[in-house]
């Protein structure tokens, strides 16, 4: 089979270099395309280069869909904004679109169910196995406690973080809301300061902290009377979303359109 073309949007970014670099470390795909915003001052730069990986041969442009038409899938952590506008792209050239960006709201989300009409698209707001494992046995334990134990969603990561509650928390926030058969868009509690009152029974609640380089954090907490279990996970290494963004890709080539997850990519059931 031949190697799998895949193009980084955001190339100059945490997400993008470390995805240029993995691409480059990884058998059956390749680079074909590197892109970043028109004015940024790495285009023309040699994307390997930029990555740290030595020359690889493929220059950032600011020319997404010349390089969405040359390619097989694009690998997209980058904003809500440009995520929306490389989802048109990237239907129009039919390619997989691999999302790992945070932050969208439902109108994002609308538009990127439209979008999946016509190509495959897989999001995800963590791209790691230990993460969707996670969100399973989160849904699971949520589903046996019932809700007479309180959930609390707590996550940390980096100071360079724009948006919170991580995508990853509003998944495992998801993911307890599932298990205990409600919607997170009516029990989610986003904030607490000054004189909040006692807590809303059956709120899902969280919490974000910032600082330094942590790159990611999350646990979930389920409270009970005289005893808590605490689920969590801590990512040590980019690399680990990196390696879920490629097998994303090479699982979504050739599927029907559509819009999937990373539990269909990992095939993790219900447990
Ligand atoms: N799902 C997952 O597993 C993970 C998701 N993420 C998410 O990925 C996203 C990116 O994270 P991170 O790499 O740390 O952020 P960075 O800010 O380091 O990288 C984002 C990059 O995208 C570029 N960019 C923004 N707009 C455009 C555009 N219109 N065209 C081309 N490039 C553009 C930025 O350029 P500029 O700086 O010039 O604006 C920047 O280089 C975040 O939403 C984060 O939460 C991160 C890790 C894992
Ligand atoms: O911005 C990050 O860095 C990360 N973002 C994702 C999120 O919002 O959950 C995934 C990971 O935690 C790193």
């Amino acid at each position: 089979m031949s190697e799998l073309r895949l193009v980084v949007v955001g190339a100059a970014g945490r997400m993008g270099r470390m995805l240029i670099k993995t691409i480059s470390e990884t058998a059956g795909v390749r680079l074909s395309g590197a892109i970043e915003r028109s004015g940024s001052e790495v285009l023309g730069q040699d994307a390997g280069l930029l990555a740290g990986v030595g020359t690889l041969g493929v220059p950032v442009t600011d020319d997404p869909l010349a390089a969405f038409v040359a390619a097989d899938g694009v690998l997209d952590f980058t904003t809500p904004a440009a995520t929306i506008a490389f989802a048109g792209l990237a239907a129009q050239a039919r390619i997989v679109h691999v999302v790992g960006t945070t932050g969208l709201d439902e109108a994002d989300l609308a538009k990127l169910e439209a979008a999946s009409r016509h190509a495959v698209i897989i999001r995800s707001g963590n791209m790691s196995l230990g993460v969707n494992l996670l969100a399973a046995l989160v849904e699971r334990v949520a589903r046996t406690l019932g809700p007479e134990f309180d959930i609390e969603v707590v996550e940390m990561h980096h100071r360079m973080k724009v948006d919170a509650p991580s995508g990853t928390a509003l998944m495992l926030g998801e993911a307890a809301a599932k298990g205990r058969g409600i919607t997170l868009k009516d029990h989610a509690d986003r904030g607490r300061d000054g004189i909040t009152g006692a807590r809303h029974a059956g709120a899902i609640g969280f919490a974000a902290l910032r600082g330094g380089t942590v790159i990611g954090e999350h646990s979930v907490i389920f409270a009970g009377a005289g005893e808590r279990i605490e689920l969590s996970h801590k990512a040590e290494d980019r690399s680990l979303f990196a390696h879920g963004a490629l097998r994303a890709a090479l699982w979504g080539h050739g599927k029907k359109p559509g819009l999937y997850g990373m539990a269909d990519v990992l095939g993790i059931a219900a447990i």
